[in-house]
């Protein structure tokens, strides 16, 4: 079990100060996927850079399986963070060195023997796919192979722990998705805890079981996704869980009108937030209000048991009948704007 209790850490620059991290508290248990999500700026990197102890922070402590790590002298740290691993955005390799020879650096430091050296980091690169790159330069790479050989050097120590500090945002989404598979075929293999930080909720749908929310370098938040998904009132989480990318598609825009005359509808931009599931949604106005609609643009996220997101509909009834589409929608809580007429 990993506890963070109370963790506090400020910045300070010539005459500014800067409190990045606000008593921040998290427990981790054993064998689990826990991603802390956050804007730019929230202090993930901070937060996650104080469990290892690479950012110290002013107050709090890091209980790992009962010792607390912020009592360790410089030795018994070193030691501890041997079985910590990490891995970077921009993936930290050394461009001087082979895959192999990058993925034996820990051991190497270890004065780990030359035999056991090569039985480790085969057997690593075979965990991470890529055996036949052993002799490899980094700069012969692409990203997701990058990132594979960093996991598999974070690895090399048998840790129980692997801190991914933003591992997937400097990757395209295919790459992201087979990287954070990877990272939870680790979890399962090996049984080794993985704490997360990111800013898309993606990655955090993706593989963790536990979710943290952290904003102004504050908890707000922190459970399952579905917990998490529960607040969607609150705003900061609001933000992450419903798609913002849904558009007026730029054909139709040129066409919208300000004011309903003979042969046009209107155009509803609708907000799914969590009350309605989306083909609910449109079975209210087919089935229910018997209205033809014509959908032009839809982007819907699935989060546990609920669906966000938003979608641009032409109700094409009679005026009267849209009407009352529109108040049903009013009456419970779907918002809905509209935005002319087509
Ligand atoms: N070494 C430092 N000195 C001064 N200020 C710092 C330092 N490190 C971080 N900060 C400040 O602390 C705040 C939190 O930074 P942090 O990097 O933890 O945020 P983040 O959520 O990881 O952001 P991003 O997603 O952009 O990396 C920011 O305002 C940042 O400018």
């Amino acid at each position: 079990m990993i506890e963070i209790k109370n963790i506090s850490k400020t910045f300070h620059q010539e005459k500014q100060s800067f409190k990045a991290l606000d008593e921040v508290s998290l427990n981790i248990e054993q064998g689990d996927i826990v991603g802390i999500i956050g804007f730019s700026g929230a202090g993930k990197s901070t937060l996650i850079r104080s469990v290892n102890l690479l950012e110290k922070p002013d107050q709090g402590q890091i209980i790992i399986n009962g010792k607390d790590l912020t009592t360790l002298n410089n030795r018994e740290l070193a030691r501890e963070r041997k079985k910590i691993g990490m891995i970077f955005q921009h993936f930290n390799l050394l461009s001087s060195r082979t895959v192999f020879d990058n993925v034996a650096l820990p051991l190497e430091l270890d004065n780990t023997s030359k035999s056991e050296i090569a039985e480790k980091v085969n057997q690593l690169l075979k965990v991470v796919g890529l055996e036949d790159k052993a002799k490899d330069y980094p700069k012969s790479l692409s990203g997701g192979q990058k990132q594979r050989v960093a996991i598999a050097r974070a690895l090399a120590n048998d840790p129980y722990l692997l801190l991914c500090d933003e591992a997937t945002s400097a990757l395209d989404p295919v790459t992201t998705q087979s990287i954070l598979q990877l990272l939870k075929d680790i979890n399962q293999r090996l049984k080794i805890t993985i704490l997360l930080i990111t800013h898309e909720m993606d990655v955090i749908k993706a593989i963790c079981n536990h979710v943290a929310v952290i904003d102004k370098g504050k908890l707000i938040a922190k459970g399952t996704l579905e917990e998490i998904v529960s607040n969607k009132e609150n705003p900061i989480i609001k933000q992450f869980i419903i798609p913002k990318t849904a558009t007026i598609p730029q054909s139709l825009s040129s066409q919208l009108q300000p004011e309903l005359s003979v042969g046009l509808f209107p155009l509803l931009e609708i907000e799914l937030n969590g009350q309605i599931s989306f083909e609910q949604l449109l079975s209210v106005v087919h089935s229910d209000y018997k209205i033809p609609y014509k959908l032009f643009s839809a982007e819907v996220e699935y989060l546990g048991k609920s669906n966000f997101g938003k979608l641009f509909l032409s109700l094409q009834g009679g005026s009267d009948e849209n009407e009352k589409v529109i108040q049903y929608f009013n009456q419970n809580n779907i918002q809905n704007t509209i935005k002319g007429y087509v």
